[in-house]
């Protein structure tokens, strides 16, 4: 057992340590937020399950179905040096509500482009259930070793076709700075790594593995989560080499659905995570949306709430022309988009903290690692040493 004060060092938008007691916290708060439904067993797999988009399906799951099943991401447990990673923390307090609901709900720490975790875990749902009704798909990640051919691939974040210049927003010594990133144009190979990556290929093997062992339920359905965003962003992101990336999500999720099988993609909206905070220009582009939307914008926990609600049959699908369930009407509506691009134009270095929510932001990438939540008391040492919960971490 090692206790310590914990604080928020490292550069730029990533932090060393994380702090457990504002993890547990954030997970607690969010599964505060969502009403309960009157639950009927229903057994899901969501595959990054730790963190953003991932964490707020597998919570709002909990707390409004109640559902079973199994959470699968890739987390590093604390060390002598250093706290475990944020997602560690969320994972077992996401552990203590779920058995606080009475569920039968398994966290896996491990690698799901790994066949053996896919062997791990469909062995673990014959055990435990027999099948499954879904299947979250909402992995975020920088590289994949293709456990077939052993090839490693990294995912990038570049223009197709042009190179482009992005606002950005950084911060120095905790003031928001407004700054030009240029961003280079990808090669062919990095644009087919990104689809290797962050494409359909490994959502469709664990489809493809929970057919052949016979673990669909009638009525299974699975989503992968996808993302379109502004005209801002299109240039870095849906026009760029994770946007083909996504193409590719989309087009698997057609040729995925079959007898059996009910597969689309669901398009959600921006947001606050590891994942997003990375890509130049969306922390600009979110701080001005959330300048504009103030709290009508929709949290990952609201509109995991909707996708569970559709998942479900409580809803009917909210589906576009191409059959992607669309959460994030909200962020593409005309009147929010045209006061988005007003500020984007209108932002400048000496006006940057007025018009856009930096500060929100900032908070938002501190809460990230447990920081900046409201009710913990930072001063006060905290255990670190926090067990994976059951016996089937890493
Ligand atoms: N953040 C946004 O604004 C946004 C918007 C729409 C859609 N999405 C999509 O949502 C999905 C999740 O993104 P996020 O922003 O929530 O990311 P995130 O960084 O918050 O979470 C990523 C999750 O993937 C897990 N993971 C990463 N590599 C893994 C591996 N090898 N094996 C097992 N688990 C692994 C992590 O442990 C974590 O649980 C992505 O498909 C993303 O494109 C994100």
């Amino acid at each position: 057992m090692t206790e310590r004060v914990i604080k928020p060092l490292g550069r730029g938008f990533l932090f060393l340590d994380s702090h457990p007691a504002g993890c547990a916290r954030l997970v607690r708060d969010a599964a505060a937020k969502v009403d309960r439904r009157a639950p009927e067993r229903r057994t899901a797999l969501v595959i990054g399950s730790s963190s953003g988009y991932g964490l707020a399906a597998t919570i709002a799951g909990l707390a409004r179905y109640g559902i079973d099943g199994i959470g699968v991401s890739f987390e590093k447990a604390p060390t002598a040096r250093r706290t475990a990673t944020a997602g560690w923390y969320r994972t077992a307090e996401t552990a203590v509500l779920a058995a606080e609901f009475g569920r039968e709900f398994h966290f896996v720490n491990a690698d799901a482009f790994a066949d053996t975790t896919k062997t791990e875990v469909l062995d673990l749902i014959a055990e435990r259930w027999g099948g499954i009704d879904h299947l979250i798909y909402s992995v975020a990640a920088p590289r994949r070793v293709d456990p077939r051919t052993g090839e490693t691939y990294q995912s990038a974040l570049k223009a197709i076709g042009a190179p482009h210049t992005t606002k950005s927003l950084a911060f120095e010594d905790g003031r928001p700075v407004l700054q030009e990133v240029g961003i280079d144009v990808a090669t062919e190979d990095e644009i087919a790594q990104t689809v290797k990556v962050m494409g359909g290929e490994d959502w469709a093997r664990w489809v493809t593995a929970l057919e052949e062992r016979r673990l669909l339920l009638p009525g299974f359905n699975t989503v992968a989560l996808t993302y379109i965003g502004s005209e801002l962003t299109g240039p870095i992101y849906r026009q760029g080499s994770i946007g083909a990336a996504k193409a590719d999500l989309e087009q698997t999720a057609r040729t995925l659905g079959k007898d059996g099988v009910r597969a689309m993609t669901s398009v959600n909206g921006a947001a606050v995570t590891q994942a997003s905070s990375a890509i130049p220009g969306i922390g600009l582009y979110v701080s001005l949306l959330h300048k504009v939307l103030g709290d009508s914008l929709q949290t990952p926990i609201q509109q995991s709430v909707a996708l569970w609600d559709q998942l479900t049959g409580e809803a009917p699908f909210d589906l576009d022309g191409e059959g992607r369930i669309r959460l994030d009407r909200w962020e593409l509506a005309d009147d929010v988009q045209a006061a988005v691009r007003a500020q984007w134009e209108a932002a400048t270095r000496d006006n940057i903290a007025d018009v856009a929510d930096a500060g929100w932001f900032l908070s938002e990438v501190r809460r990230l690692y447990g920081f900046d939540v409201p009710g913990v008391d930072y001063e006060a040492p905290t255990e670190v040493d926090v067990e994976w919960p059951g016996a089937r971490g890493a």
